[in-house]
């Protein structure tokens, strides 16, 4: 079967150009002067629109476990509404539960979603108890496609990890060629701080974001780096929402420590403010880190542009409000902690080329490009090239929608961007080769999402 996208303007994180995409199967063969080639099964017009790799979203949780419940979305509905939004993969995270072994943990992942993923996905692995057994087990981890360990410097007595715990899985990193990634917020003092505040009456949701204060993202954000930088480990820091942490990754950046940030749409768009929206209405925004003061907006897409945060994942950790979120409604520390965003990422990111924050091709680099070649699927993903897989979105800039729980497909009864206006729409997504939207329909189906081992060999040295 053979594909032409045809009078488009190709976008990837190299530069622009006008050009068609021939498409054979499930591969690009190549990227043509317009008109060049004509003979195909499947002609689409791309005129007047942007054509670009399919977004790699590096942090999902669908189905995943958190204060006696799960986030919403199973790997089927958040795989389709990662398609809506020109997602074509997700990295999602299995999470080690106390008790049980890393290669449990990832079976019982590959028994959620194999077979349910209407796009591709790979899995990072949260380390939640650090001993000989879960050290050893990265290795075949590793050899099983997952090269990447979350650790939590948050939620004592949940996830959390000590230093020496962190060091340890640091050291072991370095010797496995892998990447720690680290959810930096000093959950001790956190915890201090929220006893506090519950003593003190203070139950409503905005109390989540006034215990969780951007210094104590800051201080840990500090002494993961310096732990990686004692072992030699590469650090990737997630959902970085603040510029005391964004600080302290420059800082390291500058003297040449392998350090690397993602940040998340909702700290580039929402604020504290939205938190402490009347009644229970802020529990929408709960996750953590918390949403900030809006001075902290400019520095992260500043950060964007520099390169000091290198990837925008979203996070994307649904709870029903009617259902879910009202566990915290006396207490805002029983709050599931998350927010939905997997279909919104490529929009929501577009209003910041429309904005003139970031550049067309920036766009394509933080939420594909890099998000590969930092997890081991360069090559295969993030590029409109000949030999990559045919994960392609056709972007149409001039259209214009509103983000609402009434027309987006996540499988949750709220969104976090109600009403925002945006400009610019996913047209048609192809899936390795396979049409999965278009016309304003869904054409995928479950199971055609592929498990992606991941390798990230090529860059030992
Ligand atoms: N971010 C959040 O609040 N929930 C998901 C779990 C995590 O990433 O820490
Ligand atoms: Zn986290
Ligand atoms: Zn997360």
């Amino acid at each position: 079967m053979r594909t032409i996208i045809t009078g488009g303007t190709v976008v990837n994180a190299t530069g622009r150009a006008h050009a068609d995409v021939v498409v054979d199967g499930e591969v690009i063969t190549a990227v043509t002067a317009p008109g060049l080639i004509t003979e195909a099964d499947r002609t689409i017009d791309a005129t007047g629109k942007y054509v670009i790799p399919g977004g790699i979203d590096a942090h999902t949780h669908m189905e995943m476990p958190f204060g006696g419940t799960f986030s919403h979305d199973t790997f089927a509905t958040g795989t389709e509404a990662a398609a809506w939004g020109g997602t074509t993969t997700i990295i999602d995270f299995a999470v080690q539960a106390r008790g049980t072994s890393l290669l449990a943990t990832l079976d019982k992942w590959h028994a959620k979603a194999d077979g349910d993923c209407a796009v591709d996905y790979g899995f990072h692995m949260i380390i939640s108890e650090v001993d000989d057994g879960s050290l050893k087990e990265m290795r075949p981890c590793i050899d099983a496609g997952v090269n990447s360990f979350k650790m939590f410097m948050a939620y004592p007595g949940v996830f959390y990890s000590t230093d020496g715990d962190i060091l340890r899985a640091m050291r072991r990193a370095t010797e496995t060629g892998s990447m720690i990634m680290m959810h930096a917020e000093n959950g001790i003092a956190i915890d201090q701080l929220v006893a506090q505040a519950l003593a003190e009456g203070r139950t409503a949701p905005v109390e989540h974001g006034l215990t969780r204060p951007p210094e104590l993202e800051g201080e840990a954000t500090s002494r993961a780096i310096a732990l990686a930088g004692v072992t030699g480990a590469p650090l990737y820091i997630v959902h970085l929402s603040a510029r005391h942490a964004l600080e302290a990754v420059a800082a390291a950046r500058n003297t040449g420590q392998n350090v690397f940030a993602e940040t998340c749409p909702q700290y580039l768009y929402l604020s504290i403010e939205d938190m402490a929206k009347p009644g229970f209405e802020g529990a929408k925004y709960v996750a953590s880190p918390p949403l900030r003061t809006r001075d902290h907006q400019a520095d992260l897409w500043r950060g964007l542009r520099t390169n000091d945060l290198s990837v925008v994942s979203t996070d994307h950790c649904p709870f029903c409000f009617e259902d879910q979120k009202v566990l915290g409604r006396d207490d805002f520390s029983k709050i599931p902690n998350g927010m939905p965003g997997v279909e919104h990422r490529m929009d929501l990111l577009h209003q910041g080329v429309v904005a003139g924050e970031i550049t067309l091709e920036r766009w394509v680099e933080i939420s594909s490009t890099t998000p590969a070649r930092m997890f081991g699927l360069a090559g295969r993903k993030g590029t409109i090239s000949p030999g990559a897989d045919a994960d392609v979105v056709v972007y149409d800039p001039a259209a214009t929608q509103t983000i609402s729980a009434l027309t987006h497909h996540m499988n949750v009864d709220y969104s976090a961007y109600e009403g925002m206006e945006i400009t610019g729409r996913v047209d048609v997504v192809l899936s390795r080769g396979s049409v999965v939207i278009a016309d304003g329909a869904f054409h995928g189906k479950p199971g055609h999402g592929r498990f992606l081992k991941r390798d990230l060999s090529q860059y030992l040295l």
